[in-house]
């Protein structure tokens, strides 16, 4: 019986508190509503009907980008290596299901970034095929595994190519015509690597520095003419860029780590680029908690972080056995 009562007070005394709870919560929950409503229609969308080029389409982030920069009513020229899996996508964004946009079929460009001549022809073909470029993503992309000491100075400069000339070659092709446009914007997909350096890492590290030493000086020559420049600093993604990766003798590493596997949702970094692109934000640092703490005491403390990864590169094989 005590308890009967005791059971129906306090049902009683949070019914109250419920009641009285019941118009903030309510209240809350409008605020955040309106909120978001505002947020929505404060959006820019500076994509619709913009021709955009995405290099790496062919998979992990490109990709996600694609079909992202599609649905959002983007003339897509999708470039890679091989045509087949561009076409594969391009058939695939054209048979998907489209909200109230209009969408545009994309357009492919194949070549290598890794060699700087074709990467030029491929920028004047662009321009040939769409008249202009409104948004350049570079975003493809080759990882490395291994030692410096182990590591012929050829992969050094293969890394070097496709991750840094490459970009640097179809940017300064495609640089001209936005900057008699007065209008253009191109992002460079980085890496938090861009920002520290880790061990097993010196070709994809250094050429990510160089990345964005040059978009940061890009950025500050074009902003006269009205173009917009952003870095893009991911930490780990769930790509296959481990998989792709090359090791210190030119062979492919072929394995999934695990750092890659647990990595971020490609689909969620490709709605961080959208969003820097609608909101010309000049650089986005996607990353955890331990790797921005680490770009900090690379900053604030370079003796600490220098002993920190000292002790990462003792404990670390090179290259991870299968
Ligand atoms: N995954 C991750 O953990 C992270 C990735 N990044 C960056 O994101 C970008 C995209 O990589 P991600 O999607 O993860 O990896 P993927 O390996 O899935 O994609 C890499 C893309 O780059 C293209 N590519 C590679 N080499 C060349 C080349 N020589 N010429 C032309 N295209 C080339 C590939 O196209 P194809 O082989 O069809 O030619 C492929 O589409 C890269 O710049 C990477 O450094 C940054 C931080 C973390
Ligand atoms: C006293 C305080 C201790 C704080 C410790 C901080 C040290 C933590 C080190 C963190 C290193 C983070 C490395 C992140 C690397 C990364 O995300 O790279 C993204 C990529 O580009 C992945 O490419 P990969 O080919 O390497 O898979």
């Amino acid at each position: 019986m005590m308890m009967m009562m005791m059971t129906s007070t306090t049902c009683r005394k949070m019914e109250g508190a419920l009641a009285a709870l019941t118009p903030l919560l309510l209240g809350g929950f409008g605020l955040m509503a309106l909120c978001r409503l505002v947020q929505r229609l404060r959006l820019k969308n500076r994509v619709r009907d913009r021709v955009v080029v995405i290099t790496g389409a062919s998979s992990g982030l490109g990709r996600e980008c694609a079909r992202l920069f599609h649905q959002a009513g983007a003339r897509l020229v999708l470039c890679g290596r091989e045509r087949s899996s561009l076409q594969e996508l391009a058939q695939e964004l054209t048979e998907s299901a489209h909200g109230e946009l209009k969408t545009y079929t994309p357009c492919i460009v194949t070549f290598d970034l890794s060699d700087v001549d074709k990467v030029a022809m491929a920028g004047s073909e662009i321009l040939r095929q769409c008249g202009h470029v409104d948004i350049l993503i570079n975003n493809a992309g080759v990882s490395y595994r291994g030692n410096i000491m182990d590591t012929h100075v050829s992969v050094q400069k293969q890394i070097m190519e496709t991750n840094y000339f490459g970009p640097v070659a179809l940017t300064q092709a495609i640089l001209q015509s936005m900057v008699s446009r007065h209008s253009g914007h191109i992002v460079a997909i980085s890496s938090i690597q861009g920002k520290i350096s880790i061990p097993y890492r010196s070709a994809y590290s250094a050429s990510k520095h160089a990345m964005q030493a040059y978009f940061d000086c890009l950025r500050a020559e074009v902003e006269r003419f009205g173009l917009q420049v952003t870095v893009v600093s991911p930490g780990y993604i769930r790509t296959n860029l481990s998989i792709n990766a090359i090791t210190g003798d030119g062979s492919k590493y072929g394995v999934m780590d695990k750092t890659t596997a647990t990595g971020w949702d490609p689909a969620e970094v490709a709605r961080a680029v959208l969003t820097a692109v609608n909101h010309r934000q000049k650089e986005v640092v996607l990353a955890g908690l331990l790797p921005i703490l680490a770009t900090y005491i690379r900053l604030l403390c370079p003796s600490l972080f220098f002993r920190l990864m000292a002790a990462r590169a003792r404990k670390e094989p090179a290259v991870k056995a299968e």
